[in-house]
C-alpha cells in the first residue's frame, strides 16, 4: 500500500532531518512510527502524504508516486496532521460537507458516514455550531471525523492520540482496525509506547533521522517491552 524509498529530507538551511528511509506498509497493517522528539516523524508523514516536498526518494501509495501522480496517490490517502488547520468560520456540518464534496464522496453514503462518526464521537450536537466555538478535543476529533469518512485505503496520522479523551481514544483504535479489516492501511507516529505496541502489526523506530530498528510488533519486542526497546536504542550511541 504504501513504499517508502531511500527517502531523505534536507530544509532550506542544511538540516538533514531524514536520511535514507526505505520502509514498507502492506495493506491491512496498521504501521506505528516512533522516536524521539526531532527524530523526522513529521518529516517523513508530510512527504508521504504529499503536502511537503523531498530531497531524494521515492514514496509509492497504492501504485502511485506521490511525485508523478499526486492526485490519484492523494485521492486514496487521508493525512492528520498533528495540528490541523480548519476553517474556524465553518460549522462542523459546512466542513465535513466541504470535505465530502472535494473527495468525491457519493451523496448516498456521506451522511449515514457522518452520522455514525459523529455520534460516535459525541459531536452531533456541535455539528451547526462555527469550529471556532469547539475545545482543541472537539476539533480534533472533527478532523479525524473527515479523514475517516473518506475510508480511505492509506490513513496517517501524526500523534492521533495527544488531547483525546480515552473514549475517543478506544473508538479511534477501532476505527484504525476497522480500516485495516476492509484491507487498507494504518501509518501513525506516537510518543504513546503501550498503544502502539498493543496495536501496530509493525513498528519502525527513528532515531537522528535514520530508521534504527523496524519489523513486527512482536519479534521487535520480545520478550521485553517497546519501551524498554526504545529506551535501549536512544541510550545507543548518544
Ligand atoms: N521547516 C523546517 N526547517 C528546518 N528544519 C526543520 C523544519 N521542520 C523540521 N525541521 C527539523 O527537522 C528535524 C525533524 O523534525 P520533525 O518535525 O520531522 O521531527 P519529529 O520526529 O516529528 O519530532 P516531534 O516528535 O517533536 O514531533 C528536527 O531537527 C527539526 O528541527
Amino acid at each position: 500500500m504504501l513504499s517508502i524509498q531511500h527517502f531523505s529530507k534536507t530544509y532550506p538551511g542544511g538540516k538533514r532531518a531524514v536520511d535514507d528511509l526505505n520502509l514498507n506498509v502492506a495493506p491491512g497493517e496498521i504501521f506505528g512510527f516512533i522516536g524521539h522528539n526531532g527524530a523526522g516523524k513529521t518529516t517523513t508523514l508530510r512527504a508521504v502524504a504529499g503536502v511537503m516536498d523531498f530531497t531524494e526518494g521515492t514514496i509509492t501509495i497504492d501504485g502511485h508516486d506521490i511525485r508523478r501522480e499526486p492526485t490519484a496517490a492523494k485521492k486514496v490517502t487521508a493525512f492528520l496532521p498533528d495540528n490541523p488547520d480548519l476553517y474556524d468560520f465553518l460549522s462542523g456540518i459546512q466542513y465535513l460537507t466541504f470535505i465530502a464534496d472535494l473527495y468525491d464522496i457519493p451523496q448516498k453514503d456521506r451522511q449515514a458516514r457522518i452520522q455514525k462518526y459523529a455520534e460516535a464521537f459525541e459531536i452531533t450536537g456541535n455539528l451547526g455550531s462555527p469550529i471556532g466555538s469547539y475545545s482543541h478535543g472537539m476539533k480534533q476529533k472533527l478532523a479525524l471525523i473527515s479523514a475517516l469518512i473518506r475510508e480511505p485505503k492509506l490513513l496517517i496520522l501524526d500523534e492521533p492520540f495527544v488531547g483525546l479523551d480515552p473514549v475517543a481514544s478506544h473508538l479511534l483504535k477501532g476505527y484504525l482496525s476497522e480500516i485495516c479489516g476492509r484491507g487498507g492501511a494504518v501509518f501513525f507516529s506516537t510518543h504513546v509506547l503501550e498503544v502502539a505496541e498493543k496495536l501496530c502489526h509493525k513498528i519502525a523506530i527513528i532515531k537522528g533521522g535514520v530508521l534504527v530498528k523496524s519489523g513486527v510488533t512482536e519479534e521487535l519486542v520480545g520478550d521485553s517491552t517497546l519501551e524498554n526497546v526504545f529506551l535501549e536504542l536512544e541510550g545507543e550511541g548518544s
